[in-house]
């Protein structure tokens, strides 16, 4: 399988390298140059495997020989490994049709594990064989920063520097940034919100003298290896409410769009998905753009689901690129008028496409709160508030006979304050994480500027 850039003008690369790249040089994102597809019987066969097997399976047409039979199952076992629970993402029952697919039983309590744990594990391995060592630069709303420290902290061969809006991460997310001791992870505080984060990473990744000078690598789902991780638990949550033969459809959380663009995938590979739905928060940007076909950005409103405030939802450049047929050129001018004029508008063509695949819906703050209170009360789940989101709006959606699976994509145990305010209930901390507020924080504080971060980034590489 050969990766392409978004923006037709990178040169081609395999797995290994697409992985090890992040951004493409014509900074467009790297998607793999065909869909493959698995068979009904295929996808029948993986009922009662196990989450390593369907894994093992659903991406191994994308890495093809990256890795040795034997030594991608060791490289999955050692990833999941981790997870508090047997069935890794399990699937609970909310009312008779409708069931949240629970992705936060990894170490740091958020979907971001399920692909941090095993691209930490892929990284390994591929800078051992080569002898390279990079520096991964991340931007986070608050879960991919921790998953990423916690995936990689101690690793000789990586030095990892995560960037996170300053004020606009939960207390326990900022802990989980702050207080890892090896040294070569860092946190930066930055001033702005998280799309100033993730468009210093886009600007770093488009210097290319900074670039190859620190080797930088990216674990954001700028990094095709992590939308391709997150494809498996459609697999395994569909299968289990007996696809093939029978459809079903998701709402997810959204922010960057990673996550439900992993969805379209495994709809792509011939999963029978019927409906994939957008939860947004107030930042509703992708709602928006289904409605009106225009997609136009306004500022970042702070919500209680600080994960998903982003309004420049980096994966949607991976759909949009299909939507036009994957003409380079197309999407490097609309990409190029969102940055420069803040909007673009999508062709009727596009927008037809759009709306054959997805639907959407927005969460106000009162009905996150609601959402988590109403759950509480009929089903006895606590939901984290972007979980909420998600069931919100997977309610708001006609009534249908096909089973929808909601993703529940942190813990409430992630977002404390904002769970107990709706519910009344403080939700714990599992055991290894029981003395986080005890533990002394290390950040830097830093101007939301690319020449500064560039330097404390240069300052902090071990060598
Ligand atoms: C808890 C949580 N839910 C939902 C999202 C949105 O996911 P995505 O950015 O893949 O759309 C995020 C951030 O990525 C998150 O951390
Ligand atoms: N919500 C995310 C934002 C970054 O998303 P990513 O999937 O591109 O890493 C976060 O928690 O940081």
């Amino acid at each position: 399988m050969k990766y392409i850039s978004t923006r037709g003008q990178a040169p081609e690369l395999s797995f290994e390298e697409a992985m090890l790249t992040g951004l493409a040089r014509d900074g467009g994102l790297y998607v793999p140059s065909t869909w493959p597809t698995l068979s009904a019987d295929e996808i029948a066969g993986f009922a009662g495997q196990s989450y390593e097997e369907i894994a093992f399976a659903v991406m191994k047409p994308f890495i093809g020989d990256t890795f040795g039979d034997d030594e991608f199952r060791a490289i999955l076992k050692r990833a999941y490994a981790s997870f508090a629970h047997a069935a890794k993402c399990p699937l609970v029952q909310l009312d008779d049709n409708h069931y949240l697919l629970e992705l936060f039983h990894g170490p740091t309590l958020a979907f971001k594990d399920v692909a941090m744990q095993l691209i930490g594990q892929m990284f390994e391995a591929a800078l051992k064989r080569r002898g390279e060592r990079v520096t991964i630069v991340g931007a986070t709303s608050g879960d991919t920063g921790s998953a990423a420290m916690e995936a990689f902290k101690g690793l000789d061969a990586v030095d990892v520097f995560i960037m996170y809006p300053h004020g606009r991460v939960s207390e326990v997310q900022r802990r989980q940034m702050t207080t890892p001791t090896e040294d070569n992870v860092h946190a930066l505080a930055v001033d702005g919100d998280f799309d100033t984060c993730q468009a210093l990473l886009k600007e770093m990744f488009n210097d290319f003298e900074f670039r190859d000078g620190v080797k930088l690598a990216g674990v954001n789902s700028i990094n095709w290896a992590r939308v391709l991780a997150q494809v498996v638990y459609y697999f395994t949550s569909a299968v289990s409410l007996g696809a093939p033969h029978r459809a079903v459809s998701f709402t997810v959380p959204t922010g960057n769009f990673g996550d439900i663009f992993a969805g379209y995938v495994a709809k792509r590979m011939g999963l029978p998905i019927d409906r994939l739905v957008i939860a947004t928060n107030q930042n509703d940007i992708l709602h928006r753009t289904l409605q009106s076909g225009e997609h136009a950005k306004t500022g970042v409103t702070p919500s209680i689901s600080p994960s998903m405030d982003i309004q420049v939802s980096s994966n949607f450049e991976r759909l949009v690129f299909d939507l036009y047929d994957r003409e380079g050129a197309a999407i490097a001018q609309l990409f190029d008028a969102l940055k420069d004029d803040g909007t673009f508008t999508l062709s009727q063509g596009a927008v037809d496409l759009l709306r054959a695949e997805f639907d959407s819906g927005k969460c106000t703050e009162t009905e996150t709160s609601a959402t988590i209170k109403s759950a509480l009360t009929q089903t006895g789940e606590v939901l984290c508030p972007h979980s909420a989101v998600g069931v919100k709006v997977a309610n708001q959606q006609p009534k249908s006979a096909t089973p929808m699976i909601t993703l529940a994509t942190a813990h409430p145990a992630k977002f404390p304050a904002a769970v107990k305010d709706a519910c009344g209930v403080h939700p714990e901390l599992p055991a290894h994480m029981a003395d986080l507020f005890d533990r002394d924080e290390r950040v830097t504080r830093v101007a939301g500027d690319l020449g500064a971060v560039q330097s404390v980034i240069r300052a902090g590489i071990k060598s």
